[in-house]
């Protein structure tokens, strides 16, 4: 059943008043927008979208654990882009306007790697940066997930199901990590006034996934690419919902322009078995290649779709591309940096 989650536009309190260094820009930009976790996957697209518009500044911070300065190399020099070598569960003093808020490891074995490091950067790291939005008067978007639903027991996923999650899996790391991050949004949105955004984000794929980083959809390419079997974790009927990244990354800019808080879903709401996706990684890439059916992880979900009523509504947002056509934007990339030329 679905349930209320309340009103959610309306803060006890008005935004707190601006850092007077909010005015004192370096350049004639008109907004100074912090991107953290902007060299991993998602994050370095963003920064590509913010950056086409000439009235932007951007600054990245970032660790680097799952991400790369590489996908940020055409920036780095720009008069206009900062990078920070900076890990979130540390205070951050910059003086921006808007904060995305991104930084957290999305690969399922990168998040299991050090589960104790990844809720730290969901709640120390979300809190941290909430304490920056407070203190220079920023509007903060917090990338959440679709794993907020856990195996959810409704299905299309809305944003009014409060979810099925497990406090004490393997998994809870990040998706019980993301929930504190949302409940510490809605504290300071209710108790200072911050203006928040929550986009809670399905599977995306696109350029730039790490190779190996086992997300199922950079698997499949890799192992299409390198002739191994593509590896569906069983039993192969689980389903999820895969968005093309450069839709991912126009629905978050319109959620953080937008007038909404959220949490609104945005992803892809065209559904496949992981079976399905093998087979049609398979018959466009490598018609030779083996399916095989290998163990799956605990509390693996065994269904997601977004509901993305209210994105379409409220953002008027809804994905352009297809799976169909964005595999072969991924291969493109996929072979270059693997160096399979696509006659071999
Ligand atoms: N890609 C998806 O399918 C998906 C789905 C739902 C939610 N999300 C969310 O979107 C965001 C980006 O995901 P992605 O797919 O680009 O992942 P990614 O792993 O490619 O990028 C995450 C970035 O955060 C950085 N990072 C991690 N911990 C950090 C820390 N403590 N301090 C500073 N930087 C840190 C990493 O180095 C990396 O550059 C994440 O918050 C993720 O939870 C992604
Ligand atoms: O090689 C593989 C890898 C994965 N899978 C399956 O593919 C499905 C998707 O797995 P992924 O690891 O790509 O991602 P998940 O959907 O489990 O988690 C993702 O959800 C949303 C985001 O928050 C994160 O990016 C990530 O946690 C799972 O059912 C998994 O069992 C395979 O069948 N084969």
């Amino acid at each position: 059943m679905a349930q209320s989650n309340g009103d959610h536009s309306s803060a006890a309190k008005p935004p707190p008043t601006p850092s007077p260094l909010r005015f004192s820009k370096f350049f004639q930009s008109n907004m100074r927008i912090l991107v953290t976790g902007g060299a991993g996957f998602i994050g370095s697209h963003l920064v590509d979208k913010l950056m086409e518009n000439e009235k932007n500044e951007v600054i990245v911070a970032d660790n680097y654990f799952t991400g790369s300065k590489d996908n940020l190399k055409k920036w780095i020099g720009h008069p206009r882009f900062e990078l920070i070598r900076h890990d979130v569960t540390e205070p951050l003093l910059v003086e921006v306007d808007q904060i995305y808020h991104l930084a957290c490891p999305a690969s399922p074995i990168f998040y299991k790697y050090n589960p104790v490091k990844t809720i730290k950067t969901n709640v120390i790291g979300t809190l941290n940066m909430l304490g920056l939005a407070k203190r220079v008067g920023a509007r903060i978007l917090l990338t959440s997930t679709s794993e907020v639903y856990g195996d959810p027991l409704i299905h299309p996923q809305e944003e009014s199901y409060w979810g099925n999650v497990n406090p004490i899996g393997v998994r809870s790391c990040y998706d019980e990590g993301k929930r504190v991050a949302e409940t510490l949004m809605f504290d300071y949105h209710r108790q200072h006034g911050i203006e928040i955004r929550i986009a809670r984000i399905f599977n995306t794929y696109g350029p730039r996934m790490n190779i190996d980083d086992g997300r199922v959809v950079s698997n499949f390419i890799a192992q299409a690419l390198r002739n191994e079997p593509l590896t569906v974790q069983a039993p192969g009927t689980q389903t999820r919902s895969f968005c093309y990244v450069s839709d991912m990354v126009d629905g978050l800019i319109k959620l953080m322009e937008g007038e909404n808080t959220g949490p609104i879903n945005i992803g892809n709401p065209g559904e496949f078995t992981m079976i399905e996706l093998a087979e049609n990684v398979k018959e466009l890439i490598n018609p030779k290649v083996e399916i095989k059916m290998v163990e799956n992880t605990p509390d693996d979900p065994r269904q997601r779709k977004p509901d993305i009523s209210k994105a379409r509504e409220l953002l008027k947002w809804e994905p352009k591309i297809k799976l169909k056509d964005g595999l072969p934007l991924m291969e493109e990339d996929f072979r270059l940096r693997l160096g399979v030329p696509r006659n071999n």
